[in-house]
């Protein structure tokens, strides 16, 4: 790693991270990066280190001294200042951030994504300390181009659903749509950070993540993580495709999503990480606006490439719909389009994403069927014994 240099050509120097969500799914890729290609310290927090298990033991990985793990639940410990105190910079992943949760878990909803990350603000603020905080895409909520009458011929003006990180407006449904718990609270705590840095000197970066997908994402349930719930739409899908049942579309699978190669958004973390000055101050939409679906095209490319990366044919009906109350519950509500617009990211450090949609799938499915297969056919084989 000697001898790396930034975007402006100095030398990068080894840096001490401590990294709050560390063992997700986000965390996982990010820490396997910094061990594989950089000199830099990890201080990884959380209270799951199942997905990243592989870089914390045998202690003779040629990292061992790189990374430690500290099993600390945010909400209340007092070690997590002490951490925060001994890194140079704080990359803070923790939230509760699945769909399901949000309408009907909303109290834990809010406190994880606002009152659990106050304190790292404070913290990185009152200490000096450079802060990455991950916010969400949900920040924006509906397009304007939503409201527009169905044949208007603005719907397909950019203007109206492109989203930008200095203009675009924050447009979220009653209080009554729970669903929209998250994304205000992710947004007070962006406003929050921005505030501590106009007011206070806080040097920070916000990302706001575009529907990232890859390996390690959320569980497959009955198999590993909570055998109840309800994962991001990667994991719901592969589970039906693992079980060879049909996917349920939530309200015609109409809505639009772009998706991004978990590997391709991590470059862009390590860009923020590695050149601070470049990336402070900003928030940056990270996506790739050339993977936009519609949940319903999502999952038939998904059983197209799952048809061939397991051999397997398709079943008979392949998708079934579902109505969001029936799936979710009272209160959910969508986002209906998601397209992040690219500039900033792209002046600021020079960042594309590379991978394509079917490319991206074709080594996560790959990685699904080699990992959970055989799982669940022993899962299903007892379930039909008893
Ligand atoms: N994956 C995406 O596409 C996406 C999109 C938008 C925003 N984000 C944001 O990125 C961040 C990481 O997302 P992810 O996909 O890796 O989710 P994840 O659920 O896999 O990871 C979050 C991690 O935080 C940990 N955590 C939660 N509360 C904690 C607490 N109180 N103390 C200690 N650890 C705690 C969890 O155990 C988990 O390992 C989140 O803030 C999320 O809102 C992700
Ligand atoms: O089985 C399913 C699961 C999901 N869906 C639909 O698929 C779409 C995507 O759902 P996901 O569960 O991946 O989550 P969303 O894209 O709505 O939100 C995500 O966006 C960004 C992050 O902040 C969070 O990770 C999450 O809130 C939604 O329209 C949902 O209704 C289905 O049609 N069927």
């Amino acid at each position: 790693m000697a001898g790396k240099v930034d975007l402006d050509g100095n030398a990068i120097k080894p840096i001490t991270i401590c990294m709050i969500g560390a063992g997700g799914f986000i965390g996982s890729h990010l820490c396997e990066k910094l061990m594989h290609e950089t000199s830099h310290k990890v201080l990884a927090v959380d209270v799951y280190s199942d997905k990243i298990k592989h870089l914390l033991e045998p202690a003779t990985l040629d990292w061992a001294d790189r990374i430690q793990f500290h099993r600390i639940n945010i909400k209340n410990d007092s070690r997590l200042e002490g951490l925060i105190k001994m890194a140079d910079l704080t990359i803070n992943l923790a939230a509760i951030c699945t769909p399901a949760d949000y309408n009907t878990r909303p109290l834990d909803t809010i406190y994880s994504n606002f009152i659990d990350a106050l304190p790292v603000v404070k913290y990185c603020s009152e200490n000096g300390k450079r802060l990455i905080h991950f916010s969400t895409c949900e920040v924006y909520g509906k397009t304007i181009g939503a409201f527009l009458p169905k044949d208007s011929p603005l719907r397909k003006d950019p203007a109206y659903y492109v989203l930008k990180e200095d203009t675009s407006p924050c447009i979220f449904g009653s209080i009554e749509k729970q669903r929209w718990s998250y994304a205000c609270a992710k947004q007070l705590i962006e406003r929050l950070i921005y505030a501590e840095g106009a007011e206070n000197g806080l040097e920070f970066t916000i990302v706001r993540p575009f529907n990232w997908i890859g390996p390690r994402m959320d569980f497959i349930p009955g198999i590993d993580g909570p055998s109840e719930g309800v994962p991001r739409v990667l994991a719901c899908f592969s589970n039906n495709l693992l079980r060879r049942e049909p996917l349920k579309l939530v309200d015609g699978g109409e809505s639009q999503r772009t998706f991004i190669y978990i590997k391709d958004a991590i470059e862009a973390v390590l860009l923020m990480i590695e050149n601070p000055a470049r990336a402070n101050g900003h928030i940056f939409n990270v996506g790739n606006p050339n993977n936009e679906v519609t949940v319903r095209q999502l999952a038939e490319m998904m059983t197209q490439v799952y048809s061939k990366v397991s051999g397997e044919s398709s079943i008979e009906t392949p998708t079934i719909d579902v109505s969001s109350k029936e799936f979710y519950g009272e209160g959910y509500d969508d986002s209906d389009k998601r397209i992040p617009d690219m500039t900033i990211i792209n002046k600021q450090l020079g960042w594309n994403p590379k991978t394509s949609l079917w490319d991206l799938l074709e080594s996560t499915l790959t990685y699904q069927h080699r990992t959970y297969a055989e799982a669940i056919k022993q899962a299903m084989s007892k379930t039909t014994a008893n």
